[in-house]
């Protein structure tokens, strides 16, 4: 893969007066997420599955890097080695926290990988570290009262659109590295009400020409990705698209990102369930065989950088959509930049580098935000002081 720029991730932008790129400062949220979740997702990893003896001490030895040791790059050997060579210029040897975070985060990702042969021939090729924490998630009473809900669906248009949409929005608190945090519980109590809400714009971006191809840049795997597909499945069935590309992960990332696989396992599980989960999985089903459901894991998906930096021809790709649905916090992050916004900066001008008309639906689970109207931030910052990372909120932006 070959960002469209030589990219480190330390060159100086426009943005970085106003927007200081976020790192790891002490007693951040991003601080906390290397100090805390990446230690105790090594354990959880080791605990899930039993690794041979040679496995568990690359773990240990990633342990040790990341608690008291300097970002040393990929071993030579390890396939994809190079691009992380070029990508980590002025990162390696330097703490973890003192690099962007999102390169930072990236990073582990991928030397997790690298520590558990995902990418060497072998025996241990391909094999999903997180895939027992993802089907332990598919198999729960979650997904059965998902189901169920579908079940329970208003008829009239206007109402089920909105309770789609909302399923998608509000499947984001489903990730698995909210359970890595102190306590392990997952976010706090849903809000009410979305912190910004252009769905109506998105209904009408979708409305506006002939129907085309929708691009959904998916996030979780599970119970995110369910009501994702179901929306995917809304979106055919009622000529708002003519086709969907879901955009996965390339690999295992972020614990519970959507790869293949994870598709997959949510079609078997509809098909082994009753009523409207098992109707519009058989539809799903259907589309993919015909090609109206198309699959993309483009290698960028998994670079440690923002969409402003994606190569042509995923750029070519949204272009040529009608509409970009980005999921979840990461995604976000990505797409406007993870950068410390002054949270009235427009969604519109954060994203104006993008190559065709954008929507993302997130619960806010890092400091990154922007588009929202100043009186609303004054009374979450008096009110609710971790309102940015708790999941508890959500919004619906586009720009078109
Ligand atoms: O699954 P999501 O919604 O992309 O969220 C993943 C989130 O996890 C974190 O990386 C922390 O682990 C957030 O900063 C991040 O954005």
């Amino acid at each position: 893969m070959t960002p469209s720029s030589p990219a480190t991730g330390t060159a100086a932008s426009p943005a970085e007066d106003r927007a200081p790129v976020v790192v790891g400062t002490p007693g951040s949220f991003a601080r906390s997420v290397l100090d805390e979740r990446h230690p105790a997702l090594l354990e959880r990893v080791r605990r899930a599955t039993p690794y041979p003896p040679e496995l568990r001490a690359a773990l240990d030895g990633l342990l040790e890097e990341v608690t008291e040791g300097v970002i040393e790059p990929l071993d030579g050997t390890e396939p994809g080695a190079g691009p992380w060579l070029a990508w980590g210029g002025g990162h390696y040897g330097r703490p973890w926290s003192e690099v962007p975070f999102l390169w930072a985060e990236s990073f582990f990702y991928r030397k997790l990988l690298a520590a558990l042969r995902y990418f060497r021939p072998g025996p241990w090729q391909g094999v999903d570290p997180f895939a027992p924490m993802k089907a332990a998630e598919l198999a729960g009473g979650g997904v059965d009262s998902e189901f169920a809900a579908l079940d329970r669906l208003p008829g009239d248009p206007p109402e089920r659109d909105r309770a789609l949409l909302h399923a998608a929005l509000w499947g984001n608190r489903a990730d698995l590295g909210f359970r890595l945090s102190a306590g392990g519980t997952g976010p706090g109590e849903r809000a009410t009400g979305l912190v910004a809400d252009d769905s109506a714009r998105l209904w009408a971006v979708l409305e506006a020409s002939a129907p085309g191809t929708v691009c959904l840049v998916a996030d979780n795997a599970g119970p995110e990705l369910l009501p994702d597909l179901v929306l995917a499945d809304h979106l055919l069935a009622t000529g708002r698209a003519a086709a969907v590309v879901l955009h996965l992960k390339a690999y295992p990332y972020y614990v519970s990102d959507a790869v293949t696989a994870d598709v997959l396992a949510c079609l078997a599980r509809t098909a082994a369930a009753s009523g409207r989960a098992a109707e519009t999985g058989e539809r799903l089903r259907r589309a993919l065989a015909d090609g109206r459901l198309e699959l993309r894991a483009h290698p960028f998906s998994c670079a440690p950088f923002g969409y402003d930096r994606m190569p042509g021809d995923l750029a070519a790709d949204f272009a040529s959509a009608t509409l970009t649905i980005m999921k979840g916090d990461l995604n976000y992050r990505r797409l406007v930049g993870d950068r410390h916004w002054p949270a009235e900066t427009p969604f519109a001008e954060a994203t104006a580098y993008f190559p065709g008309p954008v929507a993302a639906l997130r619960t806010l689970k890092s400091d990154v935000v922007t588009g929202l109207e100043a009186p609303a931030v004054e009374r979450l910052e008096a009110s609710e002081p971790g309102w940015r990372t708790s999941g508890r909120h959500a919004l619906v932006q586009v720009s078109a």
